[in-house]
């Protein structure tokens, strides 16, 4: 068959799959409901911007090496919103086979017992072992909901990464879409950013594939290697790229997850870094022991008083709103507890309370 055959085949075979898509999917966008970054003032100690569209929480990530049987048994105890099978530097080099084995018998045997999402973690498009893990994966009769791609540094990356998943499928009865996360490690795939999602945006569009880019995740001990420099204790030499980062994430819609904390039985340090995430515009963070989950996720979930002053807020703007016979865009300033509220703060208000409901459905 010539290429261009293969390649209409395939194009027809997505089309199919996206109509059967429709009615199943996994994953919850919404409209975006505000560009706008707000502060809350005291009112907000632990402020969590929840993503332009909200989709499932992925509030914690926690690895897990995809050959470590005992601690993925582990994982029917535990409640974390996702998970990262791996198969990539968690893993050594001569456990990749068992990995890829592993993981492949998770899916086809346990996965759906397990309430969180379980995402696998491929090797980079580098590494060279990349085929193999995406040739296991999308052989399996249950597709992972999302498949994190690491090390992406260039459209180059993405492009390869796409033909070869579309390799694998073509022809095979893939029956939804599935999401794709890519992280950022290096400096290239730092100022790339922009360009890389634009590519993968373009490459999982309805005609070319069936898959939809859900989000970025910050490689930071690859980044801090790549850029030559040590990993300091408030990680001040990384502001700038966790910043761009978020930035570009919310431009697209995107999740953007955080740098994972090393030192695990340091609880203190790692609240603090997941509520300065948070503050940035993270929607989650990396983990990597089951004792950060309860820290993370607590801290990338609106507080109480949070919510409480969410709903009254916006309940204060509906009857306002109500009063004076305005509508939602049209209505100007108003006073609440004191302070001065406009659209934007009411914008916030209802995302804080869409994102917090979304947490307590799933
Ligand atoms: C740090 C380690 C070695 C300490 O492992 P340990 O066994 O010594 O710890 P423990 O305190 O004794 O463990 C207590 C219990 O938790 C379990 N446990 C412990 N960890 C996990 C886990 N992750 N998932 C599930 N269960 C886990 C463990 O099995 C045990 O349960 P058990 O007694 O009932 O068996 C261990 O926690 C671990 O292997 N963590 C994952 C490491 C990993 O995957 N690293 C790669 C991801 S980070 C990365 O790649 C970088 C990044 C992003 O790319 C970039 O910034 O560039
Ligand atoms: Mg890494």
């Amino acid at each position: 068959m010539s290429v261009l055959k293969l390649r209409f085949a395939f194009l027809n075979h997505c089309v199919k799959l996206k109509s059967v898509s429709k009615t199943s999917t996994h994953f919850f966008t919404s409209r975006p409901l505000s560009s706008s970054c707000v502060n809350l003032g005291p009112l907000s100690p632990e402020v969590v911007p929840p993503p332009h569209k909200i989709q499932r929480p992925r509030r914690a990530l926690l690895y897990v090496p995809g050959h470590d049987e005992r601690k993925i048994n582990k994982l029917q105890t535990l409640d974390v919103d996702c998970v990262a099978l791996d198969c990539e530097d968690g893993v050594s080099l001569d456990k990749k086979e068992d990995a890829r084995n592993t993981i492949h018998k998770l899916y086809e045997e346990t996965a759906s017992t397990f309430h969180g999402e379980l995402c696998v973690r491929v090797n980079s498009p580098s590494s060279g072992f990349c085929e193999s893990d995406i040739e296991n994966i999308f052989s399996m009769s249950t597709l992972p909901p999302t498949v994190i791609v690491p090390k992406i540094n260039s459209i180059q990356d993405i492009t390869w990464m796409m033909n070869e998943k579309s390799r694998t499928i073509l022809g095979r009865p893939t029956k939804r879409l599935f999401n794709v996360i890519f992280m950022t490690e290096s400096s290239k795939g730092l100022i790339n950013l922009q360009k890389i999602i634009e590519a993968g945006i373009s490459a999982c569009s309805p005609r070319f594939s069936c898959c939809h880019i859900a989000g970025i995740i910050f490689g930071s001990d690859d980044f801090c290697a790549n850029l030559g420099i040590m990993r300091s204790k408030d990680a001040s030499e990384l502001i700038y790229a966790r910043q761009k980062i978020v930035a570009t994430c919310k431009a697209f819609g995107l999740q953007a997850i955080d740098m994972v904390y090393i030192d695990f039985k340091d609880n203190d340090g790692l609240e603090k870094q997941s509520l300065e995430g948070a503050r940035m515009g993270f929607t989650g963070k990396q983990v990597i022991h089951p004792n950060q989950i309860p820290i993370v996720q607590k801290s990338f979930t609106p507080s109480d008083e949070l919510l409480k002053w969410a709903e009254d807020l916006t309940e204060a703007f509906e009857n306002s709103t109500e009063k004076s016979k305005l509508n939602f865009h049209t209505q100007g300033a108003f006073t609440f507890r004191g302070q001065m509220i406009d659209l934007p703060t009411v914008l916030q208000a209802k995302n804080i309370k869409l994102f917090s409901d979304f947490i307590k459905k799933t």
